[in-house]
């Protein structure tokens, strides 16, 4: 089995904390939005999307790139970190998805760190996270969606 996953972790490194605990699991290389080559998409058995979730979406980056994805008949996944879990900030980002014909078989979303605003003022909210709790609920999530 070979993934792909497509993560933009700008603020913290946070997502990209999350992604590391599940490539090895995935068996999956990671890339940043940028860096896509959308005629390789089709070498890879599942694509995971991960990103921070900003002003209540996923990065615009990789909200980009999904409008940008040829149709594919494939598995994927989405993933985020957050200052407030919300699964409901992945909708815009799963519609893109589920409009190019990828299925969605899996999402993880988990608490993180966040200075965004007065927040820094006060040395942010959720702080150390993700931590080992969050990469161990990550790799569990990354085992479920290749049961
Ligand atoms: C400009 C900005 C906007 C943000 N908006 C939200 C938001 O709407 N909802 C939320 O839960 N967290 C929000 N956050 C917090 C980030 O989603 C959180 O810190 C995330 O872990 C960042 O991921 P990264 O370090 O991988 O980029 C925001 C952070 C920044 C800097």
């Amino acid at each position: 089995m070979k993934s792909l996953m497509i993560v933009e972790s700008i603020h913290h490194g946070n997502t990209r904390k999350i992604a590391d605990a599940m490539a090895p699991i995935l068996n999956a290389e990671i890339v940043k939005p940028s860096e896509v080559d959308a005629s390789r998409l089709s070498e890879y058995d599942i694509i995971g999307f991960g990103s921070g979730i900003y002003f209540g979406k996923h990065h615009r980056n990789l909200l980009d790139l999904a409008d940008k994805l040829p149709s594919m008949d494939k598995n994927a996944f989405i993933f985020s970190t957050c200052g407030n879990k919300r699964l409901a900030s992945h909708r815009f980002l799963r519609e893109k998805l589920e409009s190019k014909n990828l299925k969605i078989v899996g999402e993880f979303s988990c608490k993180a760190w966040d200075t965004y605003s007065i927040l820094g003022l006060i040395g942010g909210i959720n702080k150390g996270r993700p931590d080992e709790n969050d990469l161990e609920e990550a790799r569990k999530f990354a085992k479920s969606i290749i049961k």
